[in-house]
């Protein structure tokens, strides 16, 4: 049986994966299982260590779970997600007008089909995006106008408002796209006080690190494969793992996602009515000594059809991990997620 080597650029350096010589195949329940929220939500305890001991039990496993019962309604995914299609239908000089490698400093704004490639070992990738990064004044728990935030904060808030600006005549896209991006930050709270238990941590251990969180809200369009980029099969997005705690990924009826299971074998994680993805990222192995994993995983569309995702990246502030000195750094090289080697152009 002859393995591949997959090369992976993660936050902890540059990582080799063996992967079997099998086609994807579909997954089972019990790899990528469906986690019921709803006890998450309830005053008692026991309750919500049902949700605390799943979310182990996965991330110990494959590190990649669908969560149902969410809170996040459908109406505020689905006008973002008409906001996703609204933008990305653009022609491109429109788009470019927020290129992210022109105009940004933290990676927010648009990102060209083509024109980076997350993955050593893989084709560029197919996919677009926008980005957008957390705004105190945004923050649906406790918003705050930035002179409002401590000064030792204030140069690590990385939300840029020209992404807004070149929207502008979108009409109501920055409100539906902060609509769900901070139905996704209050979900993550809650859900990272789920992780807190399940590591047998205090509930609240992350909480005061997460008042300036990550959160990176990235829309993903992945537009239907050329002939040439089919025959020289392009990558959607190519093998990677995501950089922070966990990723909280809505993805539409297309279907593409695929993740790299224990065995070393490619597995489709189909689109479920209803849920959201939930990830481990390397932010999170790294604390809990690699107890938890960081999922590889990767997308092609192989469909007909354009295909949306809205992942959503959430961690501690950069400055809470300067004790992990190699993981800043390499961190830095990739920056967040969509990040990846820079296609010139
Ligand atoms: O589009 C997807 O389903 C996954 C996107 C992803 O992995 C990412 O943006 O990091
Ligand atoms: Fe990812």
């Amino acid at each position: 049986m002859s393995v591949t080597k997959l090369e992976l650029r993660t936050a902890l350096g540059p990582v080799y994966r063996d992967v079997l010589p099998y086609p994807p195949r579909d997954c089972t329940p019990e790899e990528i299982p469906i986690i019921d929220l709803k006890p998450m939500f309830s005053s008692d305890l026991s309750e919500r260590k049902k949700v605390s001991s799943a979310i182990r039990a996965a991330a110990v496993n494959n590190g990649f779970f669908y969560v149902k019962n969410h809170g996040i309604s459908s109406e505020v995914i689905e006008r973002c997600k008409s906001q996703v299609l609204n933008f990305m239908r653009q022609p491109l000089e429109a788009k470019d007008t927020i290129r992210s490698h022109k105009y940004s400093k933290y990676f927010n704004g648009y990102l060209g089909r083509r024109k980076a490639q997350i993955s050593p070992s893989e084709t560029a990738d197919v996919r677009e995006s926008f980005t957008f990064r957390y705004s105190p004044e945004l923050d649906p728990d406790d918003p705050k106008d930035i002179s409002e935030v401590p000064p030792e904060i204030r140069p690590w808030i990385r939300g840029e408002d020209f992404v807004w600006e070149g929207t502008k005549h979108l009409p109501d896209f920055k409100k539906d796209c902060v609509a769900y991006w901070s139905a996704c930050l209050s979900l993550a709270r809650r859900l990272v006080r789920m992780f807190a238990l399940s590591l047998d941590l205090e509930e609240n251990y992350w909480d005061d690190k997460v008042t300036y969180p990550g959160a990176d809200g990235v829309f993903n369009y992945y537009p239907t494969r050329t002939q040439e980029e089919i025959q020289e099969k392009f990558v959607g997005l190519g093998s990677h793992t995501d950089l922070q705690l966990f990723t909280l990924l809505w993805q539409d009826s297309v279907g593409g996602l695929q993740v790299l299971n224990r065995e070393g074998q490619w597995i489709k994680a189909p689109p479920i009515e209803g849920t959201i993805v939930v990830n481990i990222g390397d932010y999170m192995m790294r604390l809990c000594n690699d107890i938890y994993k960081s999922t590889v995983h990767r997308v092609t569309n192989e469909s007909t059809q354009e295909r949306v995702s809205m992942p959503f990246f959430f961690g501690c502030q950069k400055r809470f991990k300067m004790e992990n000195e190699e993981f800043v750094k390499n961190e830095a090289k990739r920056s967040i997620a969509p990040s990846a080697v820079v296609i010139a152009g």
